[in-house]
């Protein structure tokens, strides 16, 4: 896999550091979570293929712990607020100082400088910050956050990643690790480049949801259809446009002209009256293998029984038979290897990487009775 004997140490965070370790697990990185001690319950959605252990960092003996593991890591992963790293005397000064080659990643909402640096957020925070969730919305509704996809997951564990394989690789030339400040309301910024660099375009000239990929445009729409289920509409270019209409069954010289903006509020209203005359499955039928640029909108779980997407393999299932997306992208020699069997308990591996990590056994006892450290062999074999 691409990123083979690549060692990294993921300090526990709450979603987008998490996914940012993923990644690199999925693609072959060897990731330990470092997770707090007297916790019962992983928070981690995202561990698949990690390994734990679990370490108090607010003792001096757990941070002796830790950097010894980042003195023979090539990442360390953390994502915690402005300072915290540095309070522990775990901050990049003294790590890089110990391994010059260790690529600090830091995975932050405001980034390490600004006045915002040290506040609390989350993703809607960094995503409003950022500028693009006044874009995003209804047309007359108030502004409206996809989930916490924008600025959590492109923006920040996805960006993140990006990071430390630009720096992995530089590494290679210069022999040399590097800090990356990752500011999640700058990685969902970026994301949005386009937004900002399309605007002379006049894309973006109307008011929040009344522009033609906001959802102004009735031909880059959702519909509902007469099972309550839905069709995703994406006909911008005209012959696709062309196949649209055809396939509603309308007759193109009864309607007005497709860039007509005034007459879209009419049209949506055909569209939407044709679209509740027949099931999703009939509108399938109807668009599949067209270029309507019409597909139907899936909920989770039924994408990966779609016909193209299980063709793919698109979709996985671990050892618990639990469904999730694939790694993407697919490299062609070394494609990602997603581990599938079940998520690590918090400290499940506490005894064994401290071992490998060069630990003599007196010590890992040591650590443990003097709670520095904590092992759950025993849960997780339950
Ligand atoms: C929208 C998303 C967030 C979604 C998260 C949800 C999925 C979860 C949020 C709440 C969860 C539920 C809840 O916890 C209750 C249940 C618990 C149960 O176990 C599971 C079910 C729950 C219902 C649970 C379910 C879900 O998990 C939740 C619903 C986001 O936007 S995520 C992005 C957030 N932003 C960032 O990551 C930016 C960078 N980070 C920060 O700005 C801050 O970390 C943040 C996020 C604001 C949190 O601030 P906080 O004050 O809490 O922490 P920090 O200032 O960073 O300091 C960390 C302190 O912890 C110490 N520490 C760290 N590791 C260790 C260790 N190993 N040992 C000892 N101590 C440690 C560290 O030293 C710091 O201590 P100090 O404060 O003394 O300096």
């Amino acid at each position: 896999m691409a990123l083979a004997g690549v060692r990294v140490i993921e300090l526990a965070g709450l979603a987008p550091a998490p996914f940012c370790g993923m990644i690199l697990s999925d693609f072959g990185a060897r990731v330990i979570r470092v997770d707090r001690t007297k916790v019962t319950m992983a928070m981690d959605a995202q561990a698949r293929g990690k390994q734990s252990v679990a370490l108090n960092l607010k003792s001096p003996q757990g941070v002796a712990v830790l950097k010894k593991l980042c003195l023979q890591s090539d990442i360390v992963l953390e994502p915690f607020r402005k300072g915290v790293m540095e309070k522990l005397g775990l901050g990049p000064e003294e790590l890089l100082k110990e391994n010059p080659r260790l690529i600090y990643a830091r995975l932050t909402g405001y980034g390490q400088s600004g006045s915002y640096a040290k506040s609390a957020g989350h993703d809607i925070n960094y995503l409003a910050m950022s500028g693009l969730l006044s874009m995003l919305g209804r047309s007359s509704e108030k502004p409206y956050a996809p989930l916490n996809l924008v600025a959590d997951f492109a923006g920040g564990g996805l960006m993140c990643a990006l990071g430390i394989v630009l720096a992995l690789l530089e590494r290679n030339e210069s022999g040399q690790g590097q800090i990356i400040d990752a500011s999640m309301v700058e990685g969902a910024a970026y994301v949005g480049s386009f937004m900002w660099k399309s605007r002379s375009l006049g894309l973006w000239n109307r008011p929040r949801g009344e522009n033609m990929l906001d959802s102004g445009a009735p031909f880059y729409d959702t519909y509902q259809t007469s099972d309550g289920k839905h069709m995703a509409v994406g006909a911008i270019e005209p012959q696709f446009y062309d196949h649209l209409i055809k396939g509603l069954g309308l007759d193109a010289a009864s309607l007005p002209a497709q860039m007509s903006i005034s007459d879209w509020t009419e049209l949506r209203r055909t569209f939407t009256q044709v679209f509740a005359q027949k099931t999703q499955a009939e509108w399938s039928r109807i668009f599949d293998g067209t270029d309507a640029c019409v597909t139907p909108v899936l909920p989770l779980d039924e994408a990966g029984s779609h016909p193209h997407n299980r063709e793919r393999g698109s979709f996985l299932k671990d050892a618990q038979g639990e469904v999730s997306p694939r790694p993407a992208p697919v490299l062609s020699r070394t494609p990602a290897r997603p581990c599938l069997s079940r998520d690590p308990v918090v400290g499940e591996h506490t005894r064994s990487v401290l071992g490998e990590y060069g630990f003599d056994p007196d010590h890992i006892e040591q650590l443990l009775s003097a709670g520095v450290v904590e092992c759950n062999e025993a849960k997780a074999r339950l």
